[in-house]
């Protein structure tokens, strides 16, 4: 029986994917964590841990080199929310070109007897733009970059997108009518609207910065519905201050932006539809089940891709250091118990790499093979599969 820990709200569509071999429960020895934003970075990882899934896209809560040291691999569940944060960015481009919170807002207290004539000569202050024609940068062309590149090329936009280790699946989903910016000053340059679609590390904080603004035209807006602190808060308020940008659409609010009319803050509800979290809890649990029980992986964060048809009684995974001379030492062990190897397969990705190895017969004396695996110092995690 499989332990599955779970924070944050996993919807029941998730739990019910479940087979009887998986118990949910809040225990501290689970062999996998069910999670969405829960910050892990202030938690110890059990040592049991063997895969933690993070329902949805972003994994900066994760911390992926105490995963990878405790031999834990971490997937996300690719494009399972995509949609949801498309859809509300083509609202976002629509109340920030038609001035829409404000106007709602001003309406809502308009009220007695001349209301239709203040509403007459009010309403002037609230006129828009159209954003046919209007260009739009989209920085990220991923799973929900591709989405609102095309979502607004569909609108009439000229859509300028900046991606630099675009991956060729991404690449297929973006519509030829997508230019392609070389820099991200180029992508910048011309766009009256900005959007962010990366993931936040170390090279994405703050990128939207000082050196950034400085590339964009006057009057722009800059939407970020991917993490706080991808744009630097203080330039963003620099820039507002100035007259330089227009306004700044974020899901993530912090202290220093709140109060503002030219500032639009949502509680992080990019993901927060009914179908997003069903598919990101579907996706999830059948990532879990997926890698415990065949330990085939595929999009994993801190593992390489490799995957193998389960033909044999027993599978031998092993995460490790991507060092010479593993495989050897892995294979030695076998050969000394006498183990005849079936299939191998290895894979590296980094720093990590993970072998797969399918053994038709195992006796009772190798019980302690795994061990013996876990012991190479290099070695994360070994485990023993039963089919
Ligand atoms: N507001 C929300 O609720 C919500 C929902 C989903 C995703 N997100 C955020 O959006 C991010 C993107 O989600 P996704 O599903 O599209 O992920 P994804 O991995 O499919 O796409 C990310 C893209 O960013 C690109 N990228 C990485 N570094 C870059 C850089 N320095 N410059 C330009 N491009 C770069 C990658 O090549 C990739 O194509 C997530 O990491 C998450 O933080 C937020
Ligand atoms: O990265 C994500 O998938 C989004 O930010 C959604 O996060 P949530 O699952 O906590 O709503």
């Amino acid at each position: 029986m499989y332990q599955v820990k779970t924070y944050n709200a996993i919807v029941q569509a998730g739990f019910d994917r479940f087979t009887d071999q998986y118990q949910i429960n809040q225990t501290d020895d689970a062999d996998a964590y069910l999670i969405r934003s829960v910050n892990l970075h202030e938690q110890e990882l059990p040592q049991n841990l063997k895969v933690i899934v993070r329902a949805g896209a972003g994994f900066n809560n994760v911390p992926i080199d105490r995963a990878t040291a405790n031999g834990t691999a971490v997937f996300t569940t690719p494009g399972s929310n995509a949609n949801a944060v498309k859809e509300l960015m083509v609202a976002m481009l629509i109340a920030a070109s038609r001035n829409l919170f404000a106007a709602a807002d001003y309406a809502a207290h308009n009220s007695g007897a001349d209301i239709s004539k203040r509403t007459e000569h009010d309403k002037t202050k609230f006129n828009g733009q159209e954003l046919l024609g209007k260009t739009l940068a989209v920085i990220g062309v991923g799973h929900v970059g591709s989405l609102v590149a095309n979502a607004a090329s569909q609108l009439g936009m000229k859509v300028v997108a900046y991606d630099p280790y675009l991956s060729s699946d991404a690449a297929w989903r973006i519509s030829t009518d997508i230019h392609r910016a070389k820099t991200l000053a180029t992508a910048l340059k011309k766009a009256d609207y900005v959007t962010i679609h990366v993931p936040k590390n170390e090279e994405t904080t703050g990128m939207i910065g000082a050196k950034a603004f400085a590339a964009m035209k006057d009057g722009v807006t800059v939407f970020n519905f991917a993490r706080g602190g991808i744009v630097n808060n203080t330039e963003m308020l620099k820039a507002l201050d100035s007259g330089h940008a227009k306004g700044y659409y974020t899901d993530f609010g912090s202290d220093e932006i709140l109060n503002r009319k030219d500032v639009i803050i949502t509680p992080h509800i990019g993901g927060s539809t009914g179908e997003a979290e069903t598919n990101g809890a579907v996706q999830g649990a059948e990532t879990i089940m997926d890698y415990l029980e065949t330990g085939n992986v595929q999009n994993s964060v801190n593992l390489p891709n490799l995957q193998a048809p389960f033909g044999t009684p027993y599978r031998i995974t092993v995460m490790h250091q991507n060092i010479p001379n593993m495989v050897g030492q892995i294979a030695t062990i076998l050969a000394n118990a006498n183990i005849n190897i079936e299939n191998m397969s290895n894979a590296a990705k980094d720093k990590v790499a993970y072998t797969i190895i399918d053994v038709k017969h195992l006796q009772k004396q190798d019980a302690n093979i795994i061990d013996q695996l876990n012991a190479i110092q290099a070695v994360y995690r070994a485990r023993l599969i039963k089919k």
